[in-house]
């Protein structure tokens, strides 16, 4: 808290000329950013080319930024794939601080993200569980194995479309989303010379990373355009009047009057794609990581299958009405996203003022990078912080709603995740419904040493390898 001034130092690592801490960020730079912290200190000044970088790694100071001083730093820098990627920035999570972003996400909460609207979307929730858990049951009946990591992401992928675009969405489009995101993760994360020397942009189209971000957008834009061209007919047409996200998004441009947001067809653009970006990636990482993690400890899995068995006795279906009961399941999710928080480093800030943190002035456009996987593994917070331990989230009132800033995995403060109940929802009901109509087992020849808990590299942190699963159909009563 604001009390407990005592002082601590910045410290920077040793830098190369020129370069400066590049090259210490790694192909995985949460663990290579923790790694300095370790020697370094909870906040680092790096300079990362010529952009002065704070990275900060402990709670105390998280909380410094994100709450005490979080209208100092609730801006994003305007980096170069979202740039390219998300039209300048239109969208809601790219977007600098300021009056647009703050209308904008108005708006998106209360036609897309509110418990109200997320409670709306309750028998689409139920519909798509239905889908998933038949899929689940064709493999049981042949006794095979079944990509449980595909069937997530589709079906998080489908929960979303259906949401942001109504019941409207075909399929075959929707079916090219889930790796479509996947690679977008990936473009950004990558290193863009022009993010770290701004007069170097050059070398990024002689390395091809420019092209590559150029065709990744266009075909982005082309799909979108296609669905925007189909609303725009349909909703013309005066069918389809159930009203969604897109066509609340049509309407506000057709009259701008209604709203203090003036939106042209690129800002309509950029939106959809970070809500089909950030909600779709994050969720299905967290699906997935907890079928892993489930399928490494035997013991925390049966308990929490006579849980949600108990629970629902009798039911086809665990429905929303059950999940305030499931303790267990909730506490497994949490430590889900305290040992991989699916965005380990938020996303970044920047200061849009001069800002003094302990005594250490903070000039504006410093760039801010949180890094909250290391927090939420720090030992001055947690007991025996790498193990995957439930049980502490029981009778334990830490929560990942900003107020605990040991465990941030949703971001905090201002530019806190808009979608986390949209997000929780669904890996509940999701989950529930799998661990009780199904046992998991490995396929023939795999044991759960041979687990590969790798992760892979983007801007979201998945598994590195695909999880492949034999569901076996659970005869209740
Ligand atoms: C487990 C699932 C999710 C996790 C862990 C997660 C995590 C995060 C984090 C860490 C941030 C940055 C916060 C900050 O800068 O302090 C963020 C921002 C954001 N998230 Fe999520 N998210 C999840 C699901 C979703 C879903 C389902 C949606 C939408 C459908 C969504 C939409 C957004 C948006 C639009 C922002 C940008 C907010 C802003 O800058 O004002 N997220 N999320």
């Amino acid at each position: 808290g604001t009390n407990s001034k005592e002082n601590i130092p910045i410290s920077s690592p040793p830098k190369l000329p020129f370069i400066g801490n590049l090259h210490q960020l790694g192909s995985i730079p949460h663990r290579a950013l923790y790694k300095l912290a370790v020697k370094h200190g909870p906040l680092m000044l790096l300079h990362l080319g010529s952009f002065p970088t704070v990275v900060v790694s402990s709670s105390k100071l998280a909380e410094e930024f994100m709450r005490n001083h979080d209208h100092c730093f609730a801006s994003r820098p305007r980096l170069k794939a979202p740039k390219f990627m998300l039209y300048g920035c239109k969208d809601l999570a790219f977007a600098p601080y300021g009056e647009y972003w703050r209308q904008l996400r108005k708006l998106c909460v209360s036609h897309l993200l509110s418990s109200k609207m997320v409670q709306s979307f309750a028998p689409l929730r139920a519909h798509e569980v239905s889908l998933l858990l038949k899929k689940f049951s064709a493999a049981a009946s042949e006794n095979g194995a079944v990509s449980v990591t595909e069937a997530l992401n589709s079906f998080t992928n489908a929960v979303l479309c259906r949401a942001v675009f109504g019941n409207s969405m075909k399929d075959e489009m929707s079916k090219l989303f889930p790796e479509l995101v996947r690679l977008g993760s990936r473009l950004m994360s990558e290193l863009y010379i022009e993010d770290y020397f701004p007069a170097l942009g050059w070398l990024d189209v002689l390395f091809g990373l420019e092209g590559k971000l150029k065709r990744y957008s266009q075909k982005w834009d082309g799909l979108l355009e296609t669905m925007l061209d189909e609303r725009t007919i349909s909703t013309g047409e005066g069918r389809d009047r159930a009203v969604n996200f897109v066509d609340t998004l049509l309407e506000l441009q057709k009259d701008p009057t209604s709203s203090k947001l003036a939106l042209a067809r690129e800002h309509i653009k950029a939106i959809l794609l970070i809500m089909i970006g950030a909600g779709i990636d994050t969720s299905f990482v967290i699906l997935d990581w907890t079928m892993a993690e489930l399928m490494c400890k035997p013991n925390i899995m049966r308990k929490v299958q006579e849980e949600i068995r108990e629970i629902v006795k009798g039911e086809e279906l665990v429905k929303e009405e059950h999940l305030s009961k499931t303790q267990y399941l909730k506490a497994i999710i949490k430590e889900v996203l305290r040992l991989h928080p699916p965005a380990p480093l938020l996303l970044p800030r920047e200061s849009m003022l001069d800002c003094q943190i302990h005594n250490y002035e903070i000039p504006k456009n410093t760039r801010i990078i949180i890094n909250a996987w290391a927090i939420s593994r720090d030992s001055e917070n947690w007991e025996f912080p790498e193990e995957f331990k439930p049980e502490r989230f029981i009778n334990c009132d830490v929560d990942y709603k900003g107020n605990n800033f040991e465990y941030i995995p949703f971001g905090a403060g201002r530019r806190i995740c808009p979608g986390m109940q949209f997000a929780t929802t669904t890996i509940e009901l999701a989950l529930a419904n799998l661990l009780c109509f199904f046992d998991w087992k490995f396929p023939d020849g795999i044991r759960k040493e041979d687990m590969d808990m790798t992760e892979s590299i983007g801007i979201t942190c998945s598994r590195k390898k695909c999880l492949e699963l034999v569901p076996i159909v659970v005869k209740l009563n």
